[in-house]
């Protein structure tokens, strides 16, 4: 085999019994001056009864922690913790958040909650990546969700700015991932306004739920223990992906969602060439010979042979199908259904190859 062509990825199989003895981590990403560490500062500060640890890419100007952070401040990595009045601890790195992570698990009993910030420009795809391949910090911690904090002023601006290579650029790749969108500085914007922004968003990622706030104040229960990535939620997830809708583009060359939903069962081999030729080969193209190209894939399976459900979820080029607890009923009719979202998808080229995937009564019988 072409060891260039073919990434080293395999889908994981969960070795833990389960989120429930793990510390869930919530990723906090959006665009330079969004509003993410506005938004910790103000967790923080919040008077709760959780214990959240907080790791923030670096202290903005006139943070309301500067001054009693100083303190600890070593070098370029601060591997110090502090720990505040309300019981919370945080720290601040400059580096990907993971070592912060690694070196916080130290302290483990201390807290039950991690917020992680990424820098403006970090494709939280990566991030959430390294959570699903690093064994080792995957049995300490799970991906609870990505949130993605965006400049209702400056949003449009971003999300069109073009890069010299073509890519998609980084503003619309943390709206295309995020599991919820606060759409923040809504003071500086009017009711019209707001409104574009909330329908370009919306025609990105069909799958995301919004927020709008000023200076970040949110309801922590909306933000915190989300359950995007894990079984824990399966029936509000199987309801959540019905009632996606696949979405038009706003922007040229946009990013959109795309569903499909099949009844029956499917072969998990074809299904597996059917994931791994979209998001490894990338060999499937739009009718205009654009190669598809998936950022976020999240769906409920039909497989033969299970009586269970199965969930899908993919972020980039890394996928895993779980078996969930929820078992199909009796008289209930087995469907797929399928939600990506990414750049250059053909609904119906996707739904045509999709229905490869699905067992016929040839398939049945032998
Ligand atoms: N007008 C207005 N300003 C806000 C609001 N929320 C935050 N800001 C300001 O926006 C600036 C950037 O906020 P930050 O929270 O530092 O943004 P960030 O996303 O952490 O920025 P980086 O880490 O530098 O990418 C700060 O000066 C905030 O005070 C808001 O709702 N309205
Ligand atoms: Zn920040």
């Amino acid at each position: 085999m072409d060891e260039e062509d073919c990434p080293e990825l395999v889908p994981i199989e969960k070795t833990t019994d389960g989120p429930s003895s793990q510390i869930p981590v919530t990723i906090i990403t959006g665009y330079l001056g969004a509003g993410k560490t506005t938004l910790l500062n103000y967790i923080l500060t919040e008077q709760h009864s959780k214990r959240i640890a907080v790791i923030l890419n670096e202290f903005g100007e006139g943070s309301a922690l500067e001054k009693s952070l100083a303190v600890s401040q070593a070098g370029e990595l601060y591997e110090e913790w502090l720990e505040l009045r309300n019981g919370c601890l945080c720290c601040s790195v400059k580096d990907n958040g993971l070592k912060a992570i690694e070196n916080l698990m130290e302290k483990k009993g201390k807290f039950d909650y991690i917020l992680l910030e990424t820098t403006g420009l970090a494709d939280p795809g990566a991030v959430a990546s390294m959570f699903w391949v690093d064994a080792e910090l995957g049995s300490d911690v799970y991906l609870d969700g990505i949130v993605t904090v965006i400049d209702a002023k400056y949003t449009m601006q971003q999300l069109t700015e073009e890069k010299p290579d073509g890519l998609v650029n980084e503003a619309t790749r943390q709206v295309a991932l995020a599991d919820l969108l606060i759409i923040n500085k809504t003071d500086l914007v009017s009711e019209q306004e707001l409104r574009k922004v909330r329908d370009t968003v919306g025609s990105i990622n069909g799958l995301v739920r919004i927020l709008e706030t000023q200076k970040a104040r949110v309801d922590l229960s909306q933000v915190l223990d989300l359950h995007s990535f894990d079984i824990k939620d399966v029936t509000r997830l199987s309801e959540k992906l019905q009632l996606v809708k696949s979405t038009h583009p706003h922007l040229d060359k946009s990013i959109l969602t795309v569903t499909v939903e099949m009844p029956g069962d499917v072969s998990e081999d074809r299904l597996n060439l059917f994931i791994q030729d979209l998001l490894w080969e990338k060999n499937l193209k739009n009718k205009e010979g654009s190669p598809m190209h998936v950022i976020r894939l999240k769906g409920i399976l039909s497989i033969e042979g299970k009586g269970q459900r199965v969930m899908l979820q993919g972020v980039h080029e890394l996928y895993e199908l779980e078996e969930t607890p929820e078992a199909w009923g009796q008289e209930e009719p087995r469907v797929n259904r399928l939600v990506f979202i990414g750049r250059y998808l053909d609904r119906d080229i996707l739904r045509a190859q999709f229905t490869t995937t699905l067992l016929n009564k040839e398939d049945s019988k032998t």
